[in-house]
């Protein structure tokens, strides 16, 4: 863990919408936008967290991306060294999705639920994002289908795949992340929630031979951004089998077309939305014609996957 600083400063809606449908807008700074209401008038906030001191020439790249500030000077605060995921999810509030309850320590559990404890910590994917709680209500949804075989795309803490472990305990269930680091905190939770027999792989996205090896999947979910969504389109579409249950989240409501367009293309329908604030969380089908590479996939890239939409 080491120290860090956060650059804040007021935004309007639209560049916090600009700001949140960029995959990274400043190098090795993560940006969190915020929205407060206050006397029933909206505003928002952009935070820059860094882990060096911020020099001059940083804030004024996060000024950059807020031109409304003007002048107005931003706000420098030095964190304790602990890791900005830790800070943006400390005191999280206990949660209930369906029939799962999410909390982060020493919460009183309601009876007939799923509890899972997912400390905050160093990975994203307590529940409390929108993407997430409307992963879990999509999956609690699909209680009642059969799935043999699932995929949680982008992990995280682990959450989803737990959830769908209890829904499906004889399901065979893959959970894979590109940050290495999520896979391990992905085989903590599991432990401290006592989920068996989920598989953990480091791999992007599809992109790595012990995930095509278990493909098809009944099942995959894959709350991402919506850059990585629609580039990932060909390969999550191959791994899933036919009919088979493709869930999606990351994604802002306008960023919805672009993302079903490039599923679309590789054979993929829309069956649902789960819209939840700005963002939404679809549900699709994989075809019977979904979108197959003509060779094997590519470990380098997703080159020459190009998609015509
Ligand atoms: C928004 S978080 C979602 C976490 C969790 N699944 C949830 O729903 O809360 C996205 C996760 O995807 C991972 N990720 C980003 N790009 C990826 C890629 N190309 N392949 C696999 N995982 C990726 C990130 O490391 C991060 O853990």
């Amino acid at each position: 863990m080491s120290d860090s600083w956060k650059i804040s400063l007021p935004c309007t809606r639209a560049e916090a919408e600009a700001i949140d449908m960029a995959d990274e807008l400043i190098a090795g700074a993560v940006l969190m936008t915020t929205e407060e209401v206050e006397d029933d008038r909206e505003q928002w906030r952009l935070d820059a967290y860094v882990e060096a001191e911020p020099d001059a020439a940083l804030v004024a790249q996060v000024r950059a991306l807020v031109p409304s500030a003007g002048a107005r000077a931003a706000t420098i605060t030095h964190l304790p060294p602990e890791d900005w995921v830790t800070l943006s999810q400390a005191g999280l509030a206990p949660l209930s999705v369906g029939r799962f309850f999410v909390h982060s320590g020493a919460a009183e559990v309601p009876a007939g639920v799923r509890a899972f404890h997912i400390p905050a910590g160093r990975a994203f994917g307590t529940g409390h994002h929108e993407t997430t709680s409307g992963c879990l209500a999509m999956l609690d949804g699909l209680a009642d289908r059969d799935v043999a075989s699932a995929i949680d795309v982008g992990t995280g803490t682990g959450l989803l795949a737990f959830a769908v472990a209890h829904l499906w305990p004889d399901a065979r269930i893959v959970a894979t992340d590109i940050d290495p680091v999520a896979i391990e905190v992905t085989a903590e939770n599991a432990a401290l929630n006592a989920v068996n027999g989920i598989e953990l792989i480091v791999a992007d996205g599809a992109l790595a031979d012990p995930v095509t090896d278990r493909a098809p999947y009944d099942l995959v979910i894959a709350n991402i951004l919506a850059g990585p969504l629609v580039s990932m389109a060909p390969e999550l579409a191959a791994i899933a089998g036919p009919s088979a249950t493709i869930v999606l989240a990351g994604l802002l409501e306008t960023q919805r077309a672009e993302v079903v367009a490039a599923y679309a293309a590789c054979g993929c329908t829309l069956e649902a939305v789960d819209r939840r604030g700005d963002w939404s969380v679809l549900r699709l089908t994989a075809g019977p014609d979904r979108f197959v590479p003509a060779g094997p996939f590519d470990p380098k890239g997703r080159d020459g996957w190009a998609l015509d939409l």
